[in-house]
Formats: structure tokens, sequence, C-alpha cells
């Protein structure tokens, strides 16, 4: 990649091997998201997609090569409120929980003011704004228990964009939620990542959905499989996937 290149590489993974004591998870691994990107994950369970998200969000270190975010080596990245993450969400586990919305969301902004200082007028206006681009305003002060699995979802997602980021990553999204929110999420993760100039990451195992919404994809099994637009994927995801899955899938795909 030239100098140029490099420097628009939001997240660069050179040569990047990683491994649970004996088990290898990732083996020499190349992979690069771009300013701007909007690039779907693509594995068989246990393929390493996790593991290639948090050495990204630096919750584990590669046993081999390197990992740059921003253009600077992991070991020296300190900038985390320029990365917002969406954790996978076992489906309505926030049942019983008694915070509200705005408590949820303005919990997004704990890392970049710091744990024991008050929310200012201004944070408590961001919070408002931002529970407003996902269309929650109506359940603002209400109990997130109290809420849909899609409901929640742009919770969380609020949560993740109140602090600004420039790099959203999204971890199985949209497991819990119905089929016709699921297309209603995509558009909205599409015009917030147009809107914020965000470059977003997402895992899912919904394929034939999340490849119509993104713009490339990066296939993971140990190894990474294919790394192309989304247009390449489509032509050749047969061959793709029947050399990851096995010929044990099939993809349904939906066209808008
Ligand atoms: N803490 C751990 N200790 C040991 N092995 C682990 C640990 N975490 C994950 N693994 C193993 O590493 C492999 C890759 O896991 P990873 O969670 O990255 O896969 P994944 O593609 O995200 O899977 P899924 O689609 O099921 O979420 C799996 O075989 C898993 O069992």
């Amino acid at each position: 990649m030239d100098q140029q290149g490099k420097q628009d590489a939001v997240v660069e993974l050179s040569s990047v091997s990683f491994q649970y004591e004996d088990k290898v998870v990732l083996d020499d691994v190349q992979f690069s998201l771009m300013k701007g990107d909007f690039v779907g994950i693509v594995g068989p369970n246990g393929s390493g997609k996790s593991t290639l998200m948090k050495l990204i969000l630096g919750l584990l270190s590669p046993t081999k090569g390197s990992v740059h975010l921003f253009g600077q080596p992991l070991s020296k990245f300190r900038e985390w409120s320029r990365i917002g993450y969406v954790a996978q969400q076992v489906a309505h586990g926030a049942g019983g929980f008694p915070a509200t919305v705005r408590e949820v969301v303005a919990s997004g902004l704990v890392g970049k003011i710091g744990l024991f200082r008050r929310l200012q007028a201004h944070h408590h206006k961001s919070v408002e704004e931002v529970v407003e681009r996902v269309g929650l305003t109506a359940k603002l002060d209400q109990r997130i228990g109290s809420l849909s699995g899609g409901q929640l979802q742009r919770v969380f997602i609020a949560r993740a964009l109140v602090a600004e980021p420039e790099l959203l990553i999204l971890d199985e999204p949209t497991v819990g939620v119905d089929q016709e929110s699921i297309e209603q999420f995509y558009g909205l993760l599409r015009s917030l990542k147009e809107e914020n100039s965000l470059t977003m990451m997402i895992v899912s195992h919904d394929v034939g959905v999340m490849t119509q919404w993104v713009n490339k994809v990066a296939c993971v099994q140990q190894k990474i499989h294919f790394h192309g637009t989304a247009h390449d994927f489509e032509h050749n995801q047969e061959q793709i996937l029947q050399q990851m899955y096995g010929g044990s899938m099939k993809v349904l795909s939906h066209h808008h």
C-alpha cells in the first residue's frame, strides 16, 4: 500500500496471527479498513470474527504481526473515543435492568468525560439529539426493559454514537430483531454513516441481508478468504461460501 493509502487506513492488520494457548485462531491475516468503508465480516461459527474485532478494540494483542489504528501502532494508541462499539446482545437480556434510555445513552460519554464528572448541559443535549436521531425520543425516560429488541438495538447504537466516534464496530447487531426491523436498522445505519462520515464494520451471520447494505466484505476463517467489494462478493459468493462452509450454507438474498 502506498503512503497515501496508509494514511487513509482507519484499521490495518499486517501479518497478524493470534492464538489462545495452543489454538491458532487467526493465521497471517492482512486486513484493512479504509476511511468511509462499510465492511461486513462473514465467517462460520468459531472462525475468528470476534477475535478479529477484539484485536481492533485493543482487548487482545496479536501473537504475531501488527495492528495499526488511525495510523498509530496499537501499543501507542490511546484515543479510544474515536472508536464506538456495539457488543453482541443476548436478545432481551436487558429485561429487568432499571436504567432509562437517557441513562444508557449517557453512559456512552463516560469514556470521554470521566466516570465521576457530572454531565454538562451540552452533554444532555448530545444525548437527546442522538436519541432523536435513532427515533426514540418518545422513549427517552422509559426503562430499557420495556423496549422491543429493535428499539433496544437502537439505544445501543445511540450509546455508541453519542461520543462521536469515527469508527463504529457492530457485533451481530440484528440477533433477536425481527425481519422488518432489520431492514429499517440497516437503513438507519446507512444514513448515520453518511451524516457522520463514519467508517463501519459489522459482523453478521445474516449474510444475504448484510451484503446488500455494505460496500466491502471480508470472509474470515483463520485466514481472510476474501476481502473485496460487496459487488465482487455477490458475484462469487457461492464459491467463497462453499470454500468456507463446505456447502452447508444457503444464502437468501434480498433485493431492494
Ligand atoms: N477465551 C478463549 N479461550 C480459548 N479459546 C477461545 C476463547 N475465545 C474464543 N476461543 C476460540 O477461538 C475460536 C474463535 O472464536 P471467535 O469468538 O473469534 O469466533 P467467531 O467467528 O466470532 O464465532 P461466532 O460466530 O460463534 O461468534 C473458537 O474456536 C473459540 O472456541
